[in-house]
């Protein structure tokens, strides 16, 4: 069995399709099959992508059915249905709002002549308001990128709920007591996050608000939680990190939901990627078991940017322009050198679009290597003899490799972090030393240099564009969690806001198609060929 059938068989090209969450659970009746390229003679890529789609497909639908189309777009629909405190508690009060844009200081008012409201004001989504999810009409399963329900890719509209404020709420905001915790590892724009988060609870005229320290740790009982207001996140975002710090690990559900109560809170705000979420939903569903009137929104967060259904989550624009840095330096590096080659080894654990990205912005990268399309480094088609040939022809070249990338090349250590995820070997050390002997071996000179930037992205501040996604996501997230939704997190579809319920972006991470046009564009600007 040659590396990459090996990779395949044990899963360690997928080694998140794992699904964090149990559809199974939400019974459900069915679930999507996504068709790609049906061609017979499929290359290893294409099986790949054909594996990976299958992966994502619970139970087949039945396409003789000459219903098969309104039972998925009901189906759709019931998927994609907010869970809501009226679901639980039927004679939920409601209130008008009291997010108003004509009322300016609520925080100071104590609401004894009732609430301000402003019913002339049109600036309240209907509950019935819907966003688009899929746009594109493919109009068969072998156009690029096609994402197909049946054989014939059928047009299915499948609608989801756009956020933002309602009319009616269902707290008193007096009687809120909000938490925002954020978990898993950094990522530009946490701060920006936390601070229109309290803003906007602010405005809603919410006075008692904290931060849960480092993560779902502090609902531990040795760390204090983080009085916040306004005048406490006023400038967070102008530096890169977490107010309230981050972590892996932590308290078990129940333990979590013990210390929510004991606190007082009914409302939580989570900001953090497929783990966190799994967590936060976890903490709704207990929440819902135990009869408390507790809001759970998530705010995705992951420079991975692999949480499904987004377009993006926010950070990853901010790191695809900070590893321009470090591209360029890898370039200057390989261009000034005789014979230099640059490597690059950027984040993403089981996807590949910051590689990808950063790949295509910078214009200097000459081989990119992702998680989702295999490769080999050996051999008359492999990565090497590739590098050889682009020192015979350019004279340098640069690759960037994303950190899950060829882990199939690597010893497993078994090794996991506080959150259960696999710790990956470093596949971009890997690669330097592989090239090093390499062409020691072959007898010709190379002056190969290695940068690992990884943490250097995560760190910093969010851009201008994230900085505008995180206000908005943090915004809606309050918006939601005052329309009386839980379970909920907020994102971006098609340039709109949305609700999605926890679990349908969640059931498994979001990898790169390796027949969509974005990575096809990847290769026509690297000019690199398949390393099979
Ligand atoms: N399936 C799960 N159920 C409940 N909590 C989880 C689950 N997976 C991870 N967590 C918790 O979520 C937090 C963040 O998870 P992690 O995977 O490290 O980061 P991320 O949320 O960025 O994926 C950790 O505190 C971890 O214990
Ligand atoms: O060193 P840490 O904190 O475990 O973080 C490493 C991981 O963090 C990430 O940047 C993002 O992961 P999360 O979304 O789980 O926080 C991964 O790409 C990387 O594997
Ligand atoms: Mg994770």
């Amino acid at each position: 069995m040659d590396s990459i059938s090996s990779a395949i068989a044990s899963n360690l090209l997928f080694p998140a399709t794992k699904p964090l969450y149990d559809h199974s659970t939400t019974s459900l009746s069915f679930s999507p099959v996504i068709h790609t390229l049906k061609s017979k003679k499929l290359s290893r890529t294409s099986v790949l992508t054909r594996v990976s789609a299958e992966i994502k497909s619970a139970s087949p639908i039945d396409f003789s059915d000459p219903d098969w189309k309104i039972k998925y777009e009901k189906d759709f629909e019931q998927r994609f249905h907010l869970p809501h405190l009226t679901d639980v508690y039927a004679d939920a009060m409601s209130y008008p709002s009291t997010f108003c844009l004509r009322m300016r200081t609520p925080v100071n008012e104590d609401f004894a002549d009732g609430y301000p409201s402003d019913e002339k004001w049109h600036g309240y989504i209907n509950n019935n308001d819907r966003v688009l999810l899929k746009v594109i009409r493919y109009s068969s399963p072998t156009s690029a990128g096609a994402e197909c329900i049946d054989p014939n890719c059928t047009w299915v509209e499948q609608w989801v709920h756009r956020a933002g404020p309602r009319e009616k709420i269902y707290y008193k905001p007096e009687n809120v007591k909000a938490a925002i915790v954020t978990c898993g590892g950094l990522c530009p724009g946490l701060n920006d996050v936390i601070r229109q988060i309290v803003i906007t609870l602010e405005i809603y005229g919410v006075k008692n608000i904290v931060g849960i320290p480092f993560g779902y740790r502090g609902f531990g009982k040795e760390l204090a939680e983080m009085p916040l207001s306004r005048k406490v996140v006023q400038n967070v975002h102008l530096s890169g990190g977490s107010l309230l710090g981050v972590s892996r690990g932590g308290p078990n559900v129940s333990e979590i939901v013990d210390s929510m109560e004991e606190r007082g809170i009914n409302m939580l705000f989570v900001l953090g990627g497929n783990g966190t979420h799994a967590g936060a939903n976890a903490i709704h569903d207990e929440c819902r078991k135990r009869q408390l009137k507790v809001a759970v929104v998530g705010v995705p967060k992951t420079i991975d940017n692999d949480i499904l259904l987004m377009d993006k989550t926010f950070g990853f624009d901010t790191a695809v322009e900070e590893a321009q840095r470090a591209i360029n330096s890898a370039y200057i590096e390989a261009h000034s050198a005789y014979r230099g080659i640059g490597i690059v080894k950027l984040m993403g654990r089981s996807s590949g679009f910051i590689a990808m990205q950063a790949s295509l912005a910078s214009g200097q990268i000459d081989v990119c290597l992702i998680p989702e399309v295999p490769f080999h480094l050996h051999g008359p088609h492999g990565v090497l003899r590739h590098l050889k040939y682009l020192l015979e022809t350019k004279g340098s070249a640069v690759v960037c490799v994303a950190e899950g990338a060829g882990q199939n090349f690597l010893e497993k250590t078994n090794a996991k972090d506080a959150s259960g995820n696999i710790v990956f070997g470093d596949i971009g050390v890997h690669i330097q030393q592989e090239t090093k002997k390499y062409f020691k071996d072959i007898g010709d000179p190379a002056d190969v240099k290695y940068i690992d930037p990884t943490y250097m992205i995560r760190a910093c501040r969010a851009n201008a564009s994230d900085g505008i996604l995180c206000t908005v996501l943090g915004q809606n997230a309050v918006h939601g969690a005052f329309a009386g939704y839980s379970g909920i997190t907020v994102g971006i579809c098609n340039t709109h806001y949305v609700y999605l319920p926890i679990p349908e972006v969640i059931s498994y991470p979001k990898v790169l198609d390796p027949n969509s046009r974005m990575w096809h564009r990847c290769l026509t600007s690297t000019g690199q060929p398949d390393f099979v």
